[in-house]
Order: C-alpha cells, then sequence, then structure tokens
C-alpha cells in the first residue's frame, strides 16, 4: 500500500522502491521522517513530544500564522504563541491526489485548532482554509501549501516550513548561495549583507536571509559533495537555524544533547513582511528537498 493512515500518522511508500517513504504525523501535519533509500534525510529529536501534547522538535513544523513572536502590540498575531497555531493543531488526511508522483493532502481550518489558541488571533476573526500538499518524489520531498481566505476580511500571515535536516555533522558542512542576501542576525539583532561565500557553523545561528529570488537554490554540502539542494517556490525568505550547545540544553524536548551536531534547519518562508489576503483570495509557497545534487553557485545580486 502506497498510502497507509493509522490514528496518528500518514506513511507515504515509493511504489517502486520501499525503502523511500515518508511519515506524516497528523499532529501539525509534521512530516517526521523522510528516508530515501533507506536513509533518513530529517531530524527529529529522540525527545520530540508525538502525542500532540506540543509542537515537534524536528522534522518540518508547520510555522502560521505568524513568524516567531510579534513584538507590536497592536498586530493582530500578538497575541499567539511563537510560531503560531498550525504546527500545534489536529490536521485531518484529506486524501490521496496522485499516485505518480505519490501525493497526498492535509488540511485545517479554524474548527480544528483549539478554540482558545484561534481566539488569540485576530479575535477569532480570520476565517481561512489551509491545504498541504506532500509528494515522494524518486529522490525529493515537496511540501506545497494553499492558504485560502474563506472569510469576508482581508487577514494577513507569515507562512514557513520549520525544515530540521539531518546531517552527518554541523561542522564539516557548508551552505551555499546567500552569499549577499540581505540579512537579519537575530542573535545580535542587525542587519546586515552576507559576505561569507558559503555559510558554516562553529556556534549559535539564527539568521533570517530576505527576498531571495525563486531561481536561486541552497545546497548543504560536505567535502564538495551535495547532501540536500533546498528549492523554493514563492517563498522568498529563508531562516537558518543552529541552537548550537546552551540553546539544545534549555530546551527539554531537544535530545540528545549533542543532537545539533547532526541537524541544520534551512527554514524557506515568508516572514519578512506579510502576506497580504484580500477575502476570496489563495495564495501558494512550496519547498522541494532533494537528496544530492551537482553544486551550483549563485549570486543575490541582480
Ligand atoms: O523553539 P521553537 O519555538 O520551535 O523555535 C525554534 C527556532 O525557530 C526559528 O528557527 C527561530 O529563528 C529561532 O529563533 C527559534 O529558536
Amino acid at each position: 500500500m502506497p498510502v497507509e493512515e493509522t490514528e496518528t500518522k500518514v506513511i507515504l511508500t515509493h511504489p517502486a522502491d520501499e525503502s523511500t517513504s515518508l511519515t506524516i504525523l497528523k499532529h501539525g501535519a509534521t512530516v517526521i521522517s523522510w528516508k530515501y533509500k533507506g536513509q533518513e534525510k530529517l531530524w527529529l529529536s529522540d525527545a520530540a513530544k508525538l502525542d500532540g501534547s506540543k509542537p515537534v522538535r524536528g522534522g518540518i513544523p508547520l510555522v502560521f500564522p505568524i513568524f516567531g513572536k510579534s513584538k507590536d502590540e497592536k498586530h493582530p498575531a500578538f497575541k499567539l504563541p511563537q510560531h503560531g497555531f498550525a504546527r500545534n493543531s489536529p490536521w485531518e488526511l484529506l486524501g490521496q491526489t496522485t499516485e505518480n508522483p505519490l501525493t497526498v493532502q492535509l488540511g485545517l481550518g479554524p474548527e480544528q485548532v483549539d478554540p482558545e489558541l484561534y481566539k488569540l488571533w485576530d479575535d477569532g476573526k480570520n476565517d481561512f482554509t489551509l491545504i498541504l500538499s506532500v509528494t515522494l518524489g524518486d529522490d525529493y520531498l515537496t511540501t506545497g501549501i494553499e492558504v485560502e481566505n474563506t472569510g469576508s476580511n482581508d487577514f494577513e500571515f507569515n507562512w514557513l516550513f520549520h525544515t530540521y535536516l539531518r546531517i552527518p555533522d554541523v561542522t564539516d558542512v557548508v551552505v551555499n548561495n546567500f552569499t549577499d542576501a540581505k540579512c537579519y542576525d537575530q542573535l545580535i539583532g542587525e542587519n546586515y549583507f552576507e559576505k561569507s561565500p558559503m555559510i558554516s557553523f562553529t556556534e549559535e545561528f539564527d539568521r533570517i536571509y530576505k527576498e531571495i529570488d525563486s531561481k536561486v537554490i541552497f545546497q548543504v554540502v560536505e567535502f564538495g559533495k551535495v547532501l540536500t539542494t533546498v528549492e523554493r517556490d514563492n517563498l522568498p525568505d529563508a531562516v537558518v537555524w543552529n541552537p548550537w550547545i546552551k540553546k539544545s540544553e534549555g530546551m527539554a524536548d531537544f535530545e540528545p544533547k549533542d543532537g545539533y551536531l547532526k541537524m541544520l534547519c534551512i527554514e524557506p518562508g515568508h516572514v519578512n513582511s506579510f502576506v497580504h489576503l484580500k477575502a476570496g483570495e489563495k495564495w501558494n509557497g512550496k519547498q522541494t528537498l532533494r537528496n544530492g545534487g551537482e553544486i551550483k553557485v549563485q549570486t543575490n545580486i541582480y
């Protein structure tokens, strides 16, 4: 069976190769595992809560309708907890949409969100439908989101795929194609242009790269070999995050404590500005993670 549904999960198995598969937790519609030819490509904490009591620490949590915590008291998302409610709500499997490549859809509407939580967004005035499409390709995983404003008032939101990539050792990898991109460094609270030809990791890292053209891809490269390629569609920003030693110690659901060496978050999103969605309109964004790839060097100067 290429698509199997249990009470809590949806499992997709590649029809031509059963060692390629993925698992989606219905809680948060979080992809918690992607195996390419038997090799796990996503990082999941050993202490991640998979029982719906917390957002999942690992895999691909979904961030909506706010990235981080709003600092603007007057903003409709000000009262929401960090990263909103999509990652913390029970999504519903809508069904399989294509066989080749294998695709399923999951949906979320206000009625599935904890009413206490939903009320915190603009006093519960915003009506929406989220449809997540997850595709398991031969050597890739695509997650695509459609946000529809099904209500009668306009609203605005952030979207982000909080992707935790599993890697052999974060101190051995570099990531390309952020050179000359605008960047906000969350650790020092400063804006600058990224100048490194490749970014590397020797300490805590938390940067929002902004307004990067869709044709620019990001690649995690280890000793000259591409491990994973990240492609984006209509998601202009990308957060790059590694919590390093101290921050990992402070997260109860982060295990093992040296797990930061085995993970790197590259998070395509629309977070530098809000998407304004008029009543009745739809917005789409998509990321594709591809196993391997040829090194491609691209610029952010146009
Ligand atoms: O602990 P969480 O709410 O899952 O957030 C985890 C991380 O998400 C993003 O990557 C942010 O840039 C970080 O500042 C934050 O620490």
